[in-house]
């Protein structure tokens, strides 16, 4: 177990990274060069580890998180649920967040980045699973400058199009953005901001890239290697 300090920034073991990349015109070069067998870090009881949890709506995030927490003792972190919890606590944020997710576009990073660094304090656990952030560049350098570090893992669950509208339009949990408007809005949005954030930690040896077609065990079965050097 760590130590709880004030602030999370001083629970990471990695130094403070203040190089930016600035590329984005050879994304798609890149994207060629995507493997699935990025280094794993072996990571050390008690330091903190991190993972980013990256796919298009409905590609199956949450689903394959909560297998990851059982099997491997992850805290799970959902940007999605802190921000819907934000809109029902009726905090003063509430209404734009809402009008924000309504019309399928992305909260401003300093709020939904404070969300994260607040249950991530609110944890005793050294294990995180950051899911569904980030989703721009811009909420990458926010978590980096605020909370200080860089993931040790990222996975990017890859789905077609076609089966991610299908799951969201089946998803049946009463969400505001799961409706075919906002579902084309989301992932045109995803398109536009999401590849640079994929290509920077595939750049960097950090993505996982999986197939996100097949049922929820077949799919687990690839993400279980990922994780095996930790113990729950
Ligand atoms: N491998 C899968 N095959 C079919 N349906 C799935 C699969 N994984 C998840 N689902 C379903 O698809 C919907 C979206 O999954 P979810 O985990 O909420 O995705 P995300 O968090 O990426 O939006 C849910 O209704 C879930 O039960
Ligand atoms: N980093 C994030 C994560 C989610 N949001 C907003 C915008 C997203 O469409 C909604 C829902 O996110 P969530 O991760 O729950 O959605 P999916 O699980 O991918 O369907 O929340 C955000 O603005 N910034
Ligand atoms: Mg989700």
């Amino acid at each position: 177990m760590w130590r709880r300090v004030a602030s999370v920034s001083h629970l990471f073991s990695h130094s403070k990274s203040t190089k930016f990349n600035q590329q984005g015109a050879s994304t798609f070069k890149i994207w060629e060069t995507f493997t699935s067998e990025s280094e794993i870090p072996t990571p050390s009881k008690g330091s903190l580890f991190v993972t980013f949890v990256l796919g298009g709506p409905g590609s199956g995030k949450g689903t394959q998180c909560a297998k990851i927490v059982e099997a491997f003792g992850f805290t799970h972190v959902s940007a999605g649920d802190l921000l819907r919890r934000e809109i029902a606590s009726g905090s003063a944020y509430g209404s734009v967040i809402l009008s924000t997710i309504r019309e399928g576009k992305i909260v401003p990073s300093q709020v939904t980045v404070e969300l994260i660094q607040k249950e991530m304090e609110s944890s005793d656990n050294y294990k995180f699973l950051i899911d569904g952030f980030p989703r721009s560049e811009e909420n990458r350098k926010a978590f980096e400058k605020t909370i200080g570090a860089e993931p040790d893992v990222v996975l990017f669950f890859d789905c077609p199009e076609q089966e991610m509208v299908k799951r969201v339009l089946n998803r049946n949990q009463g969400r505001v953005d799961d409706n075919i408007d906002t579902i084309k809005k989301r992932l045109e949005i995803f398109d536009e901001l999401n590849w640079p954030v994929i290509n920077y930690y595939s750049q960097r040896g950090k993505l996982h890239k999986i197939n996100a077609v097949g049922t929820v065990d077949e799919i687990f079965e690839k993400v279980r290697p990922i994780f095996a050097p930790l113990s729950k």
